[in-house]
This record gives C-alpha cells, structure tokens and sequence, in this order.
C-alpha cells in the first residue's frame, strides 16, 4: 500500500501583478490526511491548491514535499477541478487511459469498477451525465495511483443527490488507497462531512485551522453541528465586526447588516 504525500508549505506568498493574494501561509499536512479549504470568495483558496499543483509558482516561499523541496508538476500529485475535463472524442477508458504514463487497459478497467462505470469502459462522454464525468475524472486521476488528491470544487455543479454519492465515493476512494487529500468546497457541510481537518483561508491568511475529530460515515448530530456552527460563526465573524464598526461610527445599522 502506497502511503500519502507528506506535505509543508513555509512562508508561501502569491502575487499577481503586485497585488498580494496569499501572505506568509505556513500549513503542514501529515500523509493520508484529508484536509478541507473553506473561505469567502477570491480568498484564494484556489490559488493555493495551483500552487500546490504545481500548476503556478509562489512568488515567495517553500513547497516540501515528502522532506524535499519541490517546484513544478509533482508526478505523485492529481487535481481534479468543478468541470470534469474529459476529452470528448475518446472513449471513457481512452480518457482514463490518459492519466498513466504506460496505458494499462486491465488497471483502467480494474478503476472504473470503482468509481461504479464498469459498464460504461467503451462510451463516449457526451452520453454521461454530469456525475458520471466527474467519476471518469476520478477514474483518470486514480489509475496513477497518486499520493496525493487535489480537487478545486469537484461537486460544486452536481446536483444535491449526485454529490451526496460522489461525497461517498471520494471518501471510500481515499481510504482504499490511502492518499492525502486537500479539498476546496464552498460548502462547510461537505467540509466537516469528509475532512479531518478545515482550514479557513480569509484575505490570503489562514484564519482557522480546526481538527474534525468525529467518527466516520459522519451523520449530522449535535457534535456535527457543532463544528459547523463554529466554522460558520468564525465565517461571519469579520462581517459581523465591520457592522459593529459601522455602527459606531455612523450610529445607525447599514443596510447590508439590517438585511442580515
Ligand atoms: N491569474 C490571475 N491573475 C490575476 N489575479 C488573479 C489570478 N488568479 C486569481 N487572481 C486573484 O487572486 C484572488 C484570489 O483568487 P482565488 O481564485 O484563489 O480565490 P478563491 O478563494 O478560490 O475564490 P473562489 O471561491 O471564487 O474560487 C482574487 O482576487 C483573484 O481575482
């Protein structure tokens, strides 16, 4: 069994034309840790897991991997993004096919028996539903055998019912195969529902960093509520300050916070 990637991000900046956009993160992730981004909007949660990827360079900073410092594409590493991006003109296993290095028609096929497509081996995209694609993106993120997960909103355009399933099945995904994960999600329920850890990121900072330390399959009981109504409180906390300021200052409650 192939065990996680060991991840240490030290000092990380990002700035994209001289505005910054993430200041100073340090954050480590031990292996086979599934780890949740959460935050408001242009945060820069997303920049973060690009980063990670590989896919942009920070401005500043290290990324370590494993004990190494690695720049670029890491080859143990596979994102997975909201739209699926499966190549249209080649078959469900042709697009698995293209995650490994050397095609293995036996290991694509053995993948997308568990992703629940083992029927769908010779089909062209454009007949799958949107749930179905996400689960041929996996299936091609998978068949590396990689050591590690990033997924940018991957259920954030399924609806409610297929992202239930499709919660369920990255969370048996990783405990088959035992890779860390580190998620970006909008949605706090999905959060606390899959990951051991929330990391909220506000403004370019983490803000919060809080264990989820509840048994799994999670079901929503008070415990459960309970992290989420935390992390939903220290969501809204800065806004909730700024009405206070507000208030202060011009006596009166603005619009935006009487609307709340
Ligand atoms: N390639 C880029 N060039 C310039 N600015 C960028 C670029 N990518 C992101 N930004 C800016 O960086 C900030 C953070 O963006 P990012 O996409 O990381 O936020 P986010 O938290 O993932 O937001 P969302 O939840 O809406 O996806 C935003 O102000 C965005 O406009």
């Amino acid at each position: 069994m192939r065990q996680g990637l060991r991840m240490r991000l030290d000092d990380i900046c990002k700035e994209y034309d001289n505005q910054p956009v993430l200041h100073n993160i340090d954050l480590s992730i031990e292996p086979g840790e599934f780890v949740a981004i959460v935050g408001r909007s242009g945060g820069g949660k997303s920049t973060l897991l690009r980063l990670v990827s590989g896919l942009e360079s920070a401005s500043s900073g290290k990324i370590v991997f494993d004990e190494t410092e690695h720049s670029g594409i890491h080859h143990d590493i596979r994102v997975l993004f909201q739209e699926s991006r499966i190549l249209p003109w080649k078959t469900v296993e042709d697009n698995v096919l293209l995650g490994m290095e050397k095609p293995d028609r036996r290991r694509a096929k053995e993948v997308l028996t568990q992703v629940g497509l083992e029927s769908k081996g010779e089909s062209w995209p454009h007949t799958l539903s949107g749930g179905q694609r996400q689960r041929v993106a996996l299936a091609r993120a998978l068949v590396a055998a990689p050591k590690m997960l990033l997924l940018d909103e991957p259920l954030g355009a399924l609806d409610a019912l297929t992202k239930l399933e499709m919660q369920r099945l990255i969370e048996d995904m990783w405990k088959i195969h035992q890779f860390t994960v580190l998620i970006v999600t909008h949605d706090i329920q999905e959060a606390v529902t899959l990951a051991d850890r929330v990391i909220l990121i506000e403004h370019g900072m983490i803000a919060m960093d809080m264990r989820i330390p509840l048994d799994r399959p999670r079901v929503k009981d008070t415990q459960f509520l309970y992290y989420e109504n935390t992390i939903l409180e220290r969501f809204f906390a800065p806004t909730v300050e700024q009405h206070s300021l507000d208030f202060i200052k011009s006596g009166t409650l603005s619009a935006s916070a009487t609307a709340t």
